[in-house]
């Protein structure tokens, strides 16, 4: 296709995309009927005129591609500066405050980025055209697996810092991130238009912590658009192009893939060599299987077709794959007949929480297990194993970052499968070391990784516990130092470090239990520094700990689900908790039940649930034959939302709120 021709069909797409923006706005204004009707009539005109578009990658050499992610503490920008990288480039129109790259409801309602977006810009520069794919990235620590995932696919970063909030844990660990992956990084200031911005003290900091010089650090307004053209700029200039060859046989690496209820699988590649085009047979390295490339293209910021995708760019594919299992994030592809190395995937995440994942009905168990393969097709950093409980019935036990991941997953069932679940209390995962050959040869090895509190051999055979860790980040004006001291130690943390990044803010480093920074450590940290102190880990392996395993009974009987595994000088609280939310939770009954906490068969912690005798037959008057059916039936419709631990009823849905967080 000629240079002309492409241009024209550029202004074309982009044209409709206005026309399309206003026949959305002008949508929304009833008064105007007129020009709806006339905006509306012109833009039907349009797309029925125009031919589909058409890019042509091959007018890019790969020394006119930049691959770039934007990484960042949570709110410091980075979906806003997204967005106007995308107006400036005519990818979308001007005058949006949608955040286009933030695509599902989840990240809508939550105003946060959970999953990293892709799009392809065109930028005309020193009377050249590039190509620049850009990556937006969330910012909160339970999905930095997006972020290293999304950093295989570049060569350079934008490390965005808010000018009014300064560095804070996640750019620190987000730097390291970028660092380690050898990219180029363009230190950006965001939010220069807040009259609190403190340009000068976070250069310094940025200076300081980085080692990055001053005078590459670029001043910005994401919202408002000042200095952005300079990031492209810097972009062109200091991102060195992909080192790809499009004459050497095709790989091409998929670092992203979703499962799509109309067309399947769609895989996001980066094409490290060679040429893809749609029609080609390819092979997946891992799996072995082979597929026809039916359509393939840039996201701009939606698919658009193209046809083909050369060496250093980087699109989406189609090839008819309907089995979730076949695009797998980090494997390689290649053309048919050619034998190329694959590219090394990605390290796999390590689960921080678990907790089970039951369907609402035992029947809806096959649902659920289709709406798990499909969303852990996009999410890879879920483990997933199959799991059953006596009371739940069949489901799964899976593996999440961190509690917020925990729910937003939880979310995405419910938004983009129709799936609604049961999730029991999240634990997380602990190491024991067992003894006595015949034990050894029963559970298969010494050490034994347990995911499942119910699951922990009996302490007989038991010699050592260990409990995972976390190295702890910690950022916070200097006047909370002690506090911020006294309520690591409380949490069993161990300092190792503390250090001022400027005058007024100081770094700590801490190892900590990973059991004691989960719940609600992050909140009493915000709390005591007014919300001025940030909060990052990451794993540190495991340590030898003194472990208690404390169980539940209602009259005697054990209640398995609620079984935990936790620190000996946290039993006696644990245990007390769950009684009362269990006394709080189940209704009285015509015997008293006594809720014990035990460990070790030994009662640490009690509460009775006093008896209720409740007179079915008070209620009918008279002896009404009608009224009495009514409550029985009623009844007998409750009874089949109860189930029963010994002779106890429990209401199922009070059982699923003891066993919530
Ligand atoms: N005043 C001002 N506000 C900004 C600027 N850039 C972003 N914001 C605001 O900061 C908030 C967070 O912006 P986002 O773009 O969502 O931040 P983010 O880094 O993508 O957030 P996560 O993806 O959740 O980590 C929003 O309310 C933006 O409107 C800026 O340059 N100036």
């Amino acid at each position: 296709m000629s240079g002309s021709l492409f241009w024209q069909r550029l202004f074309l797409h982009r044209w409709q995309r206005q026309m399309k923006y206003l026949t959305k706005i002008t949508s929304k204004n009833a008064l105007n009927k007129n020009l709806q009707h006339r905006h509306i009539s012109t833009t039907l005109q349009l797309l029925n005129q125009s031919k589909p578009l058409q890019f042509d990658l091959s007018s890019f050499p790969v020394e006119n591609i930049r691959n770039f992610c934007i990484i960042a503490h949570v709110d410091h920008g980075k979906s806003t500066l997204a967005d106007r990288l995308l107006e400036i480039t005519g990818t979308i129109p001007k005058g949006n405050n949608q955040q286009v790259l933030d695509k599902l409801p989840v990240e809508r309602e939550r105003g946060i980025t959970v999953k990293a977006q892709t799009a392809s810009l065109i930028y005309r520069y020193n009377d050249q055209d590039y190509l620049l794919n850009l990556i937006d990235t969330p910012g909160h620590v339970d999905f930095h697996y997006e972020v290293s995932r999304s950093l295989a696919a570049c060569q350079g970063v934008i490390l965005l810092v808010d000018a009014n909030q300064g560095v804070q844990a996640q750019t620190v660990a987000n730097f390291y991130l970028a660092f380690e992956a050898e990219l180029t990084i363009i230190p950006v200031l965001n939010k220069i238009d807040l009259k609190n911005a403190q340009v000068e003290v976070v250069s310094d900091q940025i200076h300081n912590l980085f080692d990055l010089d001053k005078k590459d650090i670029l001043k910005i307004s994401a919202k408002q658009g000042t200095g952005v053209e300079e990031v492209l700029k810097a972009v062109i200039e200091r991102i060195p192009c992909p080192k790809f060859d499009k004459t050497k046989p095709l790989r091409a690496f998929v670092f992203d893939s979703w499962y799509d209820r109309f067309k399947g699988v769609v895989a996001h590649f980066a094409i490290c060599d060679g040429i893809i085009k749609e029609g080609d047979r390819i092979l997946c390295n891992s799996t072995k299987k082979n597929y026809e490339v039916t359509e393939i293209g840039i996201m701009y910021p939606d698919q658009v077709s193209t046809g083909v995708l050369f060496a250093g760019q980087v699109g989406y594919a189609m090839m008819n794959m309907k089995n979730t299992d076949e695009a797998k994030i980090g494997d390689t592809f290649y053309h048919e007949n050619q034998t190329v190395k694959p590219l090394p995937g990605f390290k796999e995440a390590i689960p921080m929480v678990f907790a089970g994942m039951f369907p609402m009905e035992h029947s809806e168990f096959l649902q659920l297990k289709s709406a798990i393969e499909k969303l852990t097709l996009n999410d890879r950093s879920v483990q997933v194993r199959m799991d059953s409980s006596p009371v739940l019935g069949q489901g799964y036990r899976l593996g999440f970052l961190g509690l917020l991941h925990m729910e937003v997953f939880n979310q995405r069932l419910e938004q983009e499968f129709d799936a609604s679940v049961i999730i029991t209390a999240p634990n997380i995962a602990f190491k024991v070391k067992i003894k006595g050959e015949k034990n050894i040869k029963q559970y298969g090895s010494e050490e034994l990784l347990v995911l499942n509190p119910c699951l922990m051999p009996s302490i007989d055979i038991i010699t050592e516990y260990q409990e995972p860790m976390v190295n702890g980040t910690i950022i916070s004006p200097a006047e909370y130092i002690n506090s911020i001291t006294e309520l690591c130690l409380n949490h069993r943390g161990r300092l190792k470090d503390q250090s001022y990044i400027d005058d007024t803010r100081v770094l700590f480093k801490v190892l900590f239990p990973l059991s004691e920074i989960l719940v609600d450590f992050f909140d009493k940290l915000k709390s005591l520094s007014s919300g001025y102190a940030s909060f990052d880990y990451e794993d540190a392996g495991f340590e030898i700990t003194d472990l208690v395993k404390v169980d539940f009974t209602l009259n005697g009987r054990e209640v398995e689900e609620l079984t935990l595994i936790c620190h000996v000088s946290r039993a006696r609280d644990m245990a007390k908790r769950v009684c009362e939310r269990l006394k709080a939770t189940i209704p009285r009954q015509q015997f008293v039940i006594a809720v014990q906490g035990k460990v070790n068969q030994k009662v640490i912690a009690r509460e009775d649930i006093k008896a209720y005798r409740k007179d079915v037959t008070a209620k009918c008057y008279g002896g009404d034959i009608t009224r009495k059916m009514k409550l029985l039936k009623s009844q007998a419709e409750g009874k089949k939302k109860l189930r029963m631990i010994g002779n106890i009823e429990i209401p199922k849905d009070a059982f699923i709120k003891i066993l919530q967080k």
